[in-house]
C-alpha cells in the first residue's frame, strides 16, 4: 500500500512526531510506502512531493514544526481543485491520504472523503478545539510554555505592584487560557466563550489592591472580546483566508484598565513562542499514538475517519462528526475558575 501524508494549517509541536510514527508503522508493520506532500493542500494541488522512509524521519520525534511544511490555500481554490488533487493522488498511486491538521484541514479532508478519496485524518492544534477528541497534541506543550512564562511574570508584577496581562493563543476557544491560568495561579482569566465586562474586570483589579494584594495576573485569550457596550475593541477585519485579524485585546483592555483603576498595567503577548520548539513528553506520546492508529486505520479500510483520544484509548471518529462544530470551553469549566478569581 502507498500512503500520502500532509500537514495543514498552523504548525504545532508534535506534527513531526506523527509523520515519523506513520512512516515507521507503515514501513515496518505493513511494508508500505509513504509519500509526503509539501506545504499542506498546496503541495497536493501543485504535485510537490517528497518520499519518506525510515531514514528520512530519523530525529523527528523531538523536533517542533513540520518538515513537510504547511501553507494556507483559500477554501474556494481548494474546493475548485478536488478533481486535480484526485488526479495527483491517482498518478502517484496513493491508496490512502493522511492529512494532519486543524478544523480547516479536516474540513477539506472530509470534502475529499465525500468525493471518494480514502482519507484518515489526524487532529492537531495547540488550541485544543477539535471536537470528538479529548485532546490534541500541541496543547500540552503550549500550556506548559505559557505556564512557565506566567510564573515568571508573577515576581516582576509583585515587585512593582502592577497589573500584568498575558495574551495567549486561542482563536475561538479559551482552553490554553483556562489551563495556563489555573496552572500558574492567575487572578483573572478571559476566554472567547464568555465576553467580558470591563467594569467587572476593573472591580476585580481594584478589589485585590484594596485587600492589600501586591499584584494582578490576568490571562487573556487572543480571541476574548468585550460584551457589547462594555468597551470598544478595534476591528481588524478578515484576512485573505477568511480568518479574523486580531488587534490585541489584552493591550486594549490594559489601556482601559489603567484609565479606570489608575494602576500600572503591562501587557505581554506570548504569540508564536507557544507553538515553537520541542513537544512535551505527553504530546510526543499522543502524536506517536495518533500516527500509529491512523496507519492501522488506513490499512484496515477505516476511511472517512479521524483518530481521537477518548479517555486513555485512541479511537476513530467520523470526520463528519469531528468537523460539525468546534470544542469550546463549557461554562462549567469556566465556573471552576471562580474560586481562584480576584
Ligand atoms: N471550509 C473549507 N472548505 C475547504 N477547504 C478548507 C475549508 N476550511 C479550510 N480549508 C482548507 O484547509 C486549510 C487549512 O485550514 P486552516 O488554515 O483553518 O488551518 P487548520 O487546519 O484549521 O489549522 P489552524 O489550527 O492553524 O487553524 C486552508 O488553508 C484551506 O485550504
Ligand atoms: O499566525 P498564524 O500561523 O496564521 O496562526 C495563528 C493561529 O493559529 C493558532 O496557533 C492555532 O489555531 C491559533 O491559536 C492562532 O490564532
Ligand atoms: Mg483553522
Amino acid at each position: 500500500m502507498r500512503l500520502g501524508i500532509l500537514t495543514g494549517g498552523g504548525d504545532c509541536p508534535g506534527l513531526n512526531a506523527v509523520i515519523r510514527s506513520v512512516v515507521r508503522a507503515a514501513t515496518t508493520h505493513y511494508g508500505s510506502e509513504v509519500l509526503g506532500f509539501r506545504d499542506g493542500w498546496r503541495g497536493l494541488l501543485e504535485d510537490r512531493t517528497t518520499p519518506l522512509d525510515v531514514a528520512a524521519v530519523d530525529g523527528l520525534l523531538t523536533r517542533g514544526g513540520t518538515t513537510l511544511g504547511s501553507a494556507r490555500v483559500a477554501p474556494e481554490t481548494l474546493n475548485a481543485g478536488i478533481a486535480q488533487m484526485k488526479g495527483v493522488l491517482a498518478a502517484h498511486g496513493v491508496d490512502v491520504l493522511v492529512p494532519i491538521g486543524g478544523e480547516g484541514t479536516l474540513t477539506a479532508a472530509h470534502l475529499l472523503s465525500q468525493a471518494g478519496v480514502p482519507v484518515v485524518g489526524v487532529p492537531k492544534t495547540i488550541d485544543n478545539d477539535i471536537d470528538g477528541t479529548d485532546l490534541t497534541f500541541g496543547f500540552d506543550t503550549a500550556v506548559s510554555i505559557a505556564t512557565e512564562m506566567i510564573d515568571r511574570l508573577h515576581t516582576t508584577a509583585e515587585s512593582h505592584q502592577r497589573v500584568l496581562l498575558v495574551e495567549v493563543m486561542g482563536r475561538h476557544a479559551g482552553w490554553i487560557a483556562l489551563h495556563a491560568g489555573l496552572a500558574a495561579g492567575a487572578h483573572l482569566t478571559l476566554v472567547p466563550e464568555e465576553p467580558f465586562d470591563v467594569a467587572e474586570v476593573a472591580k476585580i483589579v481594584e478589589g485585590r489592591f484594596d485587600r492589600g494584594d501586591t499584584h494582578v495576573i490576568g490571562v487573556v485569550a487572543e480571541g476574548a472580546h468585550p460584551r457589547p457596550g462594555s468597551m470598544p475593541l478595534r476591528d481588524g477585519g478578515l484576512d485573505e483566508f477568511g480568518h479574523r485579524r486580531f488587534t490585541g485585546v489584552a493591550q486594549q483592555l490594559g489601556e482601559e484598565l489603567e484609565r479606570r483603576t489608575g494602576k500600572e498595567v503591562r501587557t505581554t503577548v506570548l504569540g508564536h513562542v507557544q507553538r515553537g520548539g520541542t513537544p512535551t513528553s505527553f504530546d510526543r506520546v499522543l502524536a506517536t499514538r495518533f500516527g500509529l492508529h491512523a496507519t492501522i486505520a488506513a490499512h484496515e479500510g477505516a476511511h472517512g475517519q479521524m483518530v481521537a483520544l477518548r479517555g486513555t484509548e485512541i479511537e476513530l471518529v467520523p470526520l463528519a462528526r469531528a468537523v460539525a462544530k468546534l470544542k469550546t470551553v463549557p461554562p462549567r469549566r469556566m465556573a471552576e475558575t471562580g474560586a481562584f478569581t480576584g
